[in-house]
């Protein structure tokens, strides 16, 4: 079901909100909110992204506005820090943010940046959270297969819990894991899944050994869990660097698998300097609540993006709009 473009937009707000950190080349965030019969939703592609690809993320946004979520099976969601290319000695005060994580994501393989870099970012977490931290990477594709393995192998010291998409291709994925296997390190599929013609391509391959599943970018909570399901493979629920909303949908994601055994990519909202939500998403403790967190008027004024911004993604909006109703009239 699709609401009229209409109900979308009478309660949509686009905010603009500022980034404690910069991360994947940006240091502000845009979103629309839009408030359903179900609650407060978001939709947020990034900015770079066509109309086709943000579709799916505004198919979220009404799944989780406009339907149930499926049925919790657990109230609070054990998540990561998640570290940005900063420079090692900038990892404690990142990982000051995320209090009780036992379990860090660091970025890797930064443009413009080097391996020693990498290493001495992760040597530093390693150092942060000590023998029982929990320690991944992720290379967002950044890597070809030699560069990979070299990587991997140079990390490796660190104890890596495993490695988030080192590769762009499943063909590349797939020879990775072989050459890799004996070190025992398991690869896991984001972007493989996420912006795949076919999210369960990677695990029919055989080549991951864990997926990464974003509910915008998979259409949305269901969705998400269907994939789930059939991929068979262990999940990890992370964001896009969402607001409270979109970090609340992953949180009913994460809280409606069956199992759920690494700690996921849900505090993000760490990472801004402010947020929409009464009571933002914050890790608390190592973890965030299942809820649908209360949206203040009068912080949806205050971050309310300027009138070409605004108008930007309402156009943006209606356009992925259309696409669906066609969609849905094929
Ligand atoms: O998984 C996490 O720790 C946080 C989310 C994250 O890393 C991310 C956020 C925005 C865009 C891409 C990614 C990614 O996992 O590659
Ligand atoms: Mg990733």
């Amino acid at each position: 079901m699709v609401p009229d473009l209409a109900d979308l937009l009478a309660t949509s707000r686009v905010v603009s909100l500022p980034m404690t950190t910069r991360f994947r080349g940006i240091t502000v965030r845009e979103a629309v909110l839009i408030e359903g019969p179900f609650g407060w939703t978001e939709f947020s592609p990034f900015v770079e992204y066509d109309d086709e690809e943000a579709t799916a993320w505004l198919r979220a946004a009404i799944d989780f506005g406009w339907r149930a979520a499926p049925e919790p099976l657990r109230d609070r969601i054990p998540v990561n820090a998640t570290v940005p290319a900063v420079p090692a000695d900038q990892v404690p005060a990142v990982l000051a943010r995320f209090p009780g994580t036992r379990t860090a994501k660091v970025k890797v393989a930064e443009r413009g940046q080097t391996l020693t870099d990498d290493v001495e970012r992760v040597r530093a977490v390693r150092d942060a959270l000590g023998a029982e931290g929990r320690v991944r990477v992720d290379a967002n594709a950044l890597w070809n297969l030699d560069e990979a393995e070299h990587a991997i192998h140079a990390l490796a010291p660190f104890d890596l819990e495993y490695v988030e998409q080192p590769c762009a291709t499943v063909d590349e994925l797939a020879e990775l894991r072989r050459r890799i296997r004996y070190m025992g390190i398991p690869i896991a599929a984001d972007e493989s899944v996420r912006k795949a013609a076919d999210p369960l391509a990677v695990a029919k391959a055989g080549a991951a050994d864990i997926v990464i599943v974003k509910a915008q970018p998979l259409g949305g909570v269901h969705a998400a869990r269907r994939i789930v399901a059939e991929a068979g493979l262990p999940a990890v629920v992370s964001s896009a660097l969402d607001t409270s909303v979109g970090i609340a949908m992953g949180a009913h994601l994460a809280a409606a698998l069956p199992e759920l055994e690494f700690d996921c990519g849900l505090g993000t909202v760490a990472l801004f300097a402010q947020d929409v939500a009464d009571e933002p998403l914050r890790p608390v403790d190592g973890s965030i609540p299942v809820v649908r967190p209360s949206v203040s008027s009068a912080r949806l004024d205050e971050l309310q993006a300027d009138t070409e911004r605004t108008q930007w993604w309402l156009d943006r909006l209606a356009r992925c709009h259309r696409i669906l109703e066609r969609g849905l009239a094929l």
